[in-house]
């Protein structure tokens, strides 16, 4: 998982700069982190209209899309994935701590 996002930041870091007639990452950068944001919303919303629908192929496929264009989003504000991924670790290390403490003891 981490392999694969990772390739797909630099992709989209590398995209960015591409000429926009043939990419679709330099495409949407062009038009600014309004849209990009914008594009973050309907696939979000697209995602749960196919999860309420019950349509398991149509939400992997907006779920793909969704990351896509969050990852798009965080690298139009330099905000490297990593950051994301060490919160999510943080976290989950939190819960390990919480659920030692919730266990009743010995
Ligand atoms: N993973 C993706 C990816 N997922 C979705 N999309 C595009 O995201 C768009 C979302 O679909 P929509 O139907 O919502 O949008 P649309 O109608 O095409 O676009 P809008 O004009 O409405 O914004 C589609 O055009 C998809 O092609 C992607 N485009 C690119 N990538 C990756 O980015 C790499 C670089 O792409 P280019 O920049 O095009 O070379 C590719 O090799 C892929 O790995």
């Amino acid at each position: 998982m981490r392999a694969t996002l990772h390739t797909l930041e630099q992709t989209i870091r590398r995209r960015r700069s591409a000429d926009p007639s043939v990419s679709y990452v330099a495409k949407l950068s062009g038009k600014g982190r309004a849209k990009i944001a914008q594009k973050v919303g309907e696939e979000a919303v697209e995602t749960v209209i196919a999860a309420m629908a019950g349509d398991r192929g149509e939400v992997i496929g907006e779920s793909a899309d969704l990351f896509f264009h969050l990852l798009m989003l965080l690298a139009d504000l330099d905000i490297p994935l990593d950051a994301v991924l060490d919160e999510l670790d943080r976290r989950e290390g939190l819960s390990g701590i919480a659920e030692k403490a919730a266990r009743p003891k010995d």
